[in-house]
Formats: C-alpha cells, structure tokens, sequence
C-alpha cells in the first residue's frame, strides 16, 4: 500500500494545562493521500488549523506521531524541522505574505534562493505561464491585484516541487472569481503534475474542488466526503451543526 503524502497517528493536542486546558485535537488519525487534493473542513474550533500545524511542523503534539511520508515529524528539533518545511513543504496563506519590496518573481524564488537552489528553469517557465504571471514577474506586491498576488504565493510554493503543499483558507481574501482561478490552479497541479495538496476551509464551494474532504468536529475526526460538491459538503456540514459560508 502507498505510504500517505502526510499522516496523523493517534494525534492529541492540548493548548495550557490543567483546568484551563484546551483539547484542539483529541487522538486524531488520518493519512492524506500522495497526488491528491484534500480539503478539512469542520465548525470554528474544531481543530482544523490546529491540525494542519502539526501536519506541517509549524506546531508540535502533546501526544501522538506526526509524518510526512516516511519522516516522522514527531520528535524532530528544531532545526530538523525548519529544514524539512524548507525542503519538503510549500504553504499557501489566506494574507499571502509576500514581501512589499521584492518583485513577483524575486518573492516566488525567495524560498529556493535561500536555500541555495535554483529552480528548473523550463519549470518555472511553465508554473509562470501556467500561473498567468508572465507579465507581472517585475511589479511588486502592491502592484498586482489579490488574486494575482495569491497566484505568485502558489507559484512559490510549487517551484520547489515539495512534498504537500498546505493550504490555509487560499481564497479567504479573494471575491470569488480569483477565488475560483486559485482552486483551479491547485487542481490542476494536482491532476496533472500529481502534487499532493491539503487545504483548510470553511467554504464548501471551495472544498468541492478537492477529491476527498476530511471533516472534523470537537478536534475528532466526524467524517470523510468522497468527490464532494458544494450541496454534498453544506448538507454533511448541517448535520455537524456548523455554520457555512
Ligand atoms: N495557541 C492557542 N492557545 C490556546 N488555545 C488555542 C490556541 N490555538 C487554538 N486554540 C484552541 O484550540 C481549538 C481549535 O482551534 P483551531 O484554530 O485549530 O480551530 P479551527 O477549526 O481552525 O477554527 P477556525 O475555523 O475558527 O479557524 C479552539 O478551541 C481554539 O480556541
């Protein structure tokens, strides 16, 4: 059997101590599959951010193992952790925390140039003009629209081919038509170059672009929708008592 692209094995996380503690995650156990697209959806405070921390080495467990692929992330100092999200992982961010005074191109490479790697030039050629940003690699930040600016942070995260690329609510700050061009993108790399994708939402229009949506509820896993669409997840949604948007 396929090892999964990222796993959380009897994953508990506890936020204080004591009385005061909060259970964000409660023994989770879940593998997100290699070349696939997954969302996690759930209520507010069920644990979703909480979860994708830990999956990316942002966060450590209280109890529980943590991999990415074969690594187990779980017991990794710090270093080893910085290298890892370095080296294995691209995160895509709702602010999308690009530099104001670097170019759109300069922000895409930044990663790699920092860890001394060039990029495939036919690669970025492709992910560039994929992305639509051809023209816009020497404008700064502020001088593209949302949408494009959110482009150029999916364009850093694929050029270093990483392992998973974590998503946290992508097109939180976009209206819907760059919100749509986003998930599309991301689609489309995972169909056609395989990348393994797993993306925090709260929108069911957004994880209807996933092939499979993780549900949690009171930091548990609450449930899986294979192939969902935007009325599949709301009603599922329903039936957990969260709110959609
Ligand atoms: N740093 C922290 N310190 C204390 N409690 C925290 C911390 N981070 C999260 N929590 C708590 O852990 C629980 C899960 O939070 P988490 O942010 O993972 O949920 P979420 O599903 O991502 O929520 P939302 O949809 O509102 O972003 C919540 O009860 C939250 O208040």
């Amino acid at each position: 059997m396929d090892i999964p692209a990222a796993r959380a094995v009897a994953l508990t996380k506890l936020y204080g101590d004591g009385e005061a503690a909060v259970r964000a995650l409660d023994s989770v156990d879940v593998g997100f599959r290699r070349g696939a697209f997954t969302a996690i959806m759930g209520p507010s405070g069920s644990g979703k951010s909480t979860l994708m921390h830990c999956l990316a080495g942002l966060d450590d467990a209280t109890t529980g193992r943590v991999y990415l692929g074969e690594t187990e992330l779980t017991g990794l100092d710090d270093r080893a952790l910085t290298e890892l999200r370095r080296d294995r992982i691209g995160f895509v961010f709702q602010a999308f925390n690009l530099l104001p005074v670097i170019t759109a191109e300069e922000n895409m490479l930044l990663p790699m140039r920092l860890a001394g790697i060039l990029p495939d030039p036919q690669w970025k050629h492709e992910v560039v003009t994929r992305l639509g940003l051809s023209d816009r690699l020497a404008h700064r930040p502020h001088e593209l629209s949302g949408g494009q600016q959110q482009r150029v942070a999916v364009a850093r995260a694929l050029l270093p081919r990483p392992d998973v690329i974590f998503a946290d609510e992508p097109t939180g700050n976009l209206d819907s038509h760059a919100g749509a061009e986003v998930l599309a993108l991301l689609r489309a790399s995972v169909r056609e170059i395989g990348q393994t994708v797993v993306m925090v939402t709260h929108d069911p229009a957004a994880a209807s672009y996933a092939d499979r949506v993780v549900l949690l509820a009171d930091g548990r896993v609450a449930g899986e929708i294979d192939s969902p669409t935007p009325d599949s997840v709301i009603e599922t949604m329903r039936g957990l008592g969260a709110r959609t948007c």
